[in-house]
């Protein structure tokens, strides 16, 4: 069998919580694995330790206990405010390659295509003020594949968007990522944007964050993110992760949570 592309084995991750003077355990020995070029989506509850797993992932920050491998360079698209308000789209794109040293010309070469694949070529001498949300997103999308690692660790990028927008940009990052062959975590709070995109779901309990269920999505590719939803079993996997997050709901309340 291919080695794994993302191992994590055994993860615990707390914070200090200075106002109470006690450590706040964000992530409770989690592990998984990702087979390269496997598209997974981690979905779970605000605050249940999504964010913090990724940026373990990204190596921007460090586990308390436990194994993180990373195989091959891993570009990051955060939720909001990933792009340079001081930048253009083209130099928001190219910024990866200037920090490589790569030069203002071989840029431009490098991110023109990039610019037609998520249709910013006439925006590229716009600044992110001058763009929507869903662009300046497409161009965050974009700079992360400038970047082009073997990994793509995205956290909520399309949370902000309304709900056309994001069903665009969904079909689009599933077209660029079936011709890349790249290995993508792909952070949401959304059970449909889950099924819509992922191969396998890790459905996260609420805080402390620890792995509920690796639930397989039975979708072929490529996928058409609208007849999807005509699917039969389209409504019994997204009722098995609602019930998955439910149950969990109702367990971990914390008794502050449920107090009156
Ligand atoms: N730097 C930090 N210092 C203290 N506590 C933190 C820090 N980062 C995260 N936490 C806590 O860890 C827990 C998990 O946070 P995290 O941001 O990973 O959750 P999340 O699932 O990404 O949330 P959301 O979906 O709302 O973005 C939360 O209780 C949060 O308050």
């Amino acid at each position: 069998m291919a080695e794994p592309a993302i191992d994590v084995r055994g993860v615990w991750k707390g914070f200090h919580d200075a106002r109470r003077d006690q450590t706040v355990i964000a992530i409770e020995n989690f592990s998984f694995s990702a087979a390269p070029g496997e598209f997974i989506c981690v979905l779970g509850p605000s605050g249940c330790g999504k964010s913090t797993l990724l940026r373990i992932l990204a190596d921007l920050d460090t586990q308390d206990l436990g194994e993180v491998r990373v195989n091959g360079h891993a570009s990051v698209v955060f939720q909001e405010h990933g792009v340079f308000p001081w930048l253009s789209v083209e130099d928001n794109v190219g910024y990866p390659l200037k920090v490589r040293g790569v030069g203002r010309a071989e840029r431009r070469r490098r991110v023109a295509p990039l610019l037609d694949l998520i249709g910013l070529t006439d925006f590229k001498g716009a600044y992110p003020h001058q763009l929507s949300g869903g662009m300046r997103q497409r161009t965050s999308v974009a700079r992360a594949l400038a970047d082009d690692g073997e990994v793509l660790l995205m956290d909520e990028p399309f949370g902000a968007l309304d709900e056309q927008t994001r069903l665009v940009l969904q079909q689009e990052l599933l077209r660029i990522w079936q011709d890349s062959g790249k290995t993508v975590v792909f952070i949401t709070h959304s059970v449909d944007e889950a099924l819509t995109l992922a191969d396998r779901v890790l459905v996260m309990s609420a805080r402390p964050g620890r792995l509920l269920a690796d639930v397989a999505v039975p979708f072929g590719r490529p996928r058409d993110i609208l007849e999807l939803r005509r699917d039969p079993r389209y409504g019994e996997v997204t009722y098995e992760l609602w019930r998955l997050l439910r149950a969990d709901a109702a367990t971990s309340a914390s008794p502050e949570e449920v107090a009156p």
